[in-house]
């Protein structure tokens, strides 16, 4: 019988490759894992329960916010705020920072950003959605964390992850040490350990973005499609298109079977649409932790400066011989476009 080894107990087991082990950490984990598991179980009963729809409000980027994108929201902010391992949280569907005052949290060490649910255009359609997160030490040694705590590059979180609620549910993370899934038993309310050490494949035949905003694209995306999409038996191509546009949902499926998501700039998003504190860098550093790479056409996602906590950036993130093929056709076709992102981060 093979043995059952729960998130909690892999986590306590290699609390040691932490490099300030002393529990804080293992315990935050914990508390994002229990808010994943009561989301969880609102997703599962969605069209049952009064979650599905908008809630009526807007949110900073713009969007019109769903009731689970809010319900996401509340459950991660106060599992982050009573665990008491975390000093500050940024999340997308917070304008501003939140400062967890609280007695036992205000010199916590640890700064949380986070997508509470990604992919909100699939939640009325049982389509897979997520959770994005990504975890700092906070820069300043005690009492209110400010800004410099949470706009710290990619390079420095010390874990990120995120949950996908598909026909399974797993929660998928790193803390420098490689990449490991787990999945949830409803029969035992934990997460299991079920994907150890994953590997994302170096090429890969599947290619996701969405392609009804081809005539917005780069020259160099437009051409990048157009070599996947031209048949050459050497290469295994055409490849195949899939977008199920939830990025967690694309991603996690690129990294089992090979494959690369772009979301690139448009002409409605010329900075690119997907944000750079709570989407794109944990899962850059996820990807780059299997294996894989993640740049934003020219430079490393993780490298990237960051100015404030909604900033977007454009990215080419997934099986590494596909992602510098991208890149080749950025350089050759849309070079005038790495000046205007480096600019954007200045
Ligand atoms: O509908 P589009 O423009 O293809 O965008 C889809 C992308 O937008 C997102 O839904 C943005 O994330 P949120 O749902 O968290 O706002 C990504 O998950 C997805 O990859
Ligand atoms: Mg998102
Ligand atoms: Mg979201």
């Amino acid at each position: 019988m093979t043995k059952v080894v729960t998130l909690g107990q892999f986590i306590i087991e290699r609390q040691s490759e932490f490099p300030y082990a002393k529990g804080e950490l293992s315990r935050l984990l914990r508390d994002i894992g229990i808010a994943a598991k009561i989301v969880n179980r609102e997703v599962n009963k969605a069209g049952l329960v009064d979650i599905l729809g908008e809630a009526g409000t807007m949110n900073v980027q713009g969007e019109h916010v769903k009731k689970l994108d809010i319900y996401a929201n509340e459950q991660f902010i106060s599992a982050l705020k009573s665990g008491g391992e975390c000093s500050m949280i940024a999340s997308e569907e917070n304008e501003d920072v939140i400062h967890v005052n609280s007695a036992v949290s205000k010199n916590a060490k640890y700064i949380v950003a986070m997508d509470p649910l990604d992919g909100s255009s699939n939640i009325d359609v049982n389509v897979p959605i997520g959770t994005i997160f990504s975890i700092y030490r906070r820069k300043t040694e005690k009492g209110m964390c400010t800004m410099e705590d949470v706009l710290q590059k990619g390079t420095e979180q010390v874990a990120a992850g995120y949950i996908i609620y598909g026909s399974s549910t797993m929660l998928v993370y790193t803390t420098g040490h490689g990449v490991n899934g787990f999945t949830l038993d409803p029969s035992i309310g934990e997460f299991c350990f079920s994907h150890p050490n994953m590997k994302f494949p170096s090429s890969g035949k599947i290619y996701s973005l969405n392609e009804g905003n081809y005539v917005h694209f780069p020259e160099g995306v437009k051409k990048y499609l157009k070599y996947c999409q031209v048949e050459d038996d050497e290469t295994s191509r055409p490849y195949t298109s899939r977008y199920i546009g939830s990025m967690v949902a694309d991603i996690h499926r690129n990294m089992i079977k090979g494959g690369i998501f772009i979301y690139p700039t448009t002409a409605s998003s010329p900075k690119g649409k997907l944000r750079l504190v709570y989407e794109c860098n944990p899962l850059a550093f996820i990807v780059e932790q299997a294996g894989g790479r993640a740049t934003n056409g020219f430079k490393r996602i993780l490298d990237v400066n960051v100015k404030e906590i909604h900033q977007r950036t454009p990215i080419f993130i997934g099986s590494t011989d596909m992602v510098e093929k991208a890149e080749e056709f950025m350089r050759q076709y849309s070079p005038e476009l790495e000046e205007v992102l480096q600019l954007a981060e200045v």
